[in-house]
């Protein structure tokens, strides 16, 4: 079996409709989570699952709907399941992440001082193709996304690219599949308005015929139905629908 791409959501930051854009790799038995929003915890829930169910986290950049559902995971692991997540994270990202996001619900004298007392912290090195599992290469690719704040999209298996949030990169997305061997692309999208922090429907749409055919559309807003006659050869992912890779 190969891998599968289950996306807990494909919402934007504020969709109201979907849940965050989140995602499960399932490689038979490993299963991976990418990024952890605020609506994790009910997204799973959803799936009838839990955290217990989640080998491992890897977090793209730290915005609330990548990182919101952290605090959940992290007192559900040591309180109730008794057990440490593998965490995939740089060390940059790793440093902010407990000093600016989780220490303050997090922090419990004598329990929780760190993030090493509530994961398997695993660091990642941008640009350097790691195994996470026999089946599962992760590379992190740095993308901009926020002026001063590190993003990091996936290139999986020298074949599969799952951006992180990050203004529009063409020259990127057609390095990797003329060069590089890419056969798909899940790419965020703003559906309307300028893009600034993100990457918009319009400039995907200025993408070669056969970038665009490989290419599925997520992190994308409420009124994503409005939009579904105007993609071009671009396609929607949909959350809850197992992909096979
Ligand atoms: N300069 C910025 C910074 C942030 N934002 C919005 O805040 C959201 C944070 O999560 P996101 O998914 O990165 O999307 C960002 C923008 O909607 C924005 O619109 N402009
Ligand atoms: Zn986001
Ligand atoms: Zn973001």
């Amino acid at each position: 079996m190969g891998l599968q791409l289950q996306m807990l959501g494909t919402g934007s930051a504020f969709a109201k409709n979907y849940y965050n854009n989140n995602a499960l790799l399932y490689d038979g038995t490993f299963t991976l989570l990418i990024d952890c929003g605020v609506t994790a915890p009910h997204a799973l829930h959803r799936l009838g699952m839990s955290f217990n169910d989640i080998d491992a986290v890897l977090i793209t950049h730290i915005h609330a709907d990548h990182v919101g559902g952290l605090e959940e995971l992290a007192f559900k692991t040591k309180f109730t399941f008794k057990r440490k997540m593998i965490l995939y994270i740089t060390e940059e990202l790793a440093h902010s992440l407990w000093e600016h996001t989780l220490k303050g619900g997090l922090y419990q004298e004598g329990e929780i001082s760190s993030l090493d007392d509530i994961f398997e912290v695993r660091f990642l090195q941008p640009l350097n193709p790691q195994s996470l599992t026999e089946l599962i290469t992760v590379e992190l690719l740095p993308t901009n996304h926020i002026p001063g704040k590190a993003s990091y999209s996936l290139y999986i298996n020298e074949s599969i690219f799952y951006s992180s949030d990050m203004t529009f990169e063409p020259s990127l997305l057609l390095n990797l599949v003329q060069e590089r061997g890419c056969r798909t692309i899940f790419h965020e999208c703003q559906l309307s308005g300028p893009g600034e922090v993100h990457t918009t429907l319009q400039e995907l749409l200025t993408l070669p015929e056969d970038i665009q055919k490989i290419t599925y559309l997520m992190h994308y807003a409420d009124d994503k139905d409005d939009y579904l006659h105007q993609t071009g050869d671009l396609t929607f992912l949909e959350q809850n629908l197992i992909y096979e890779l």
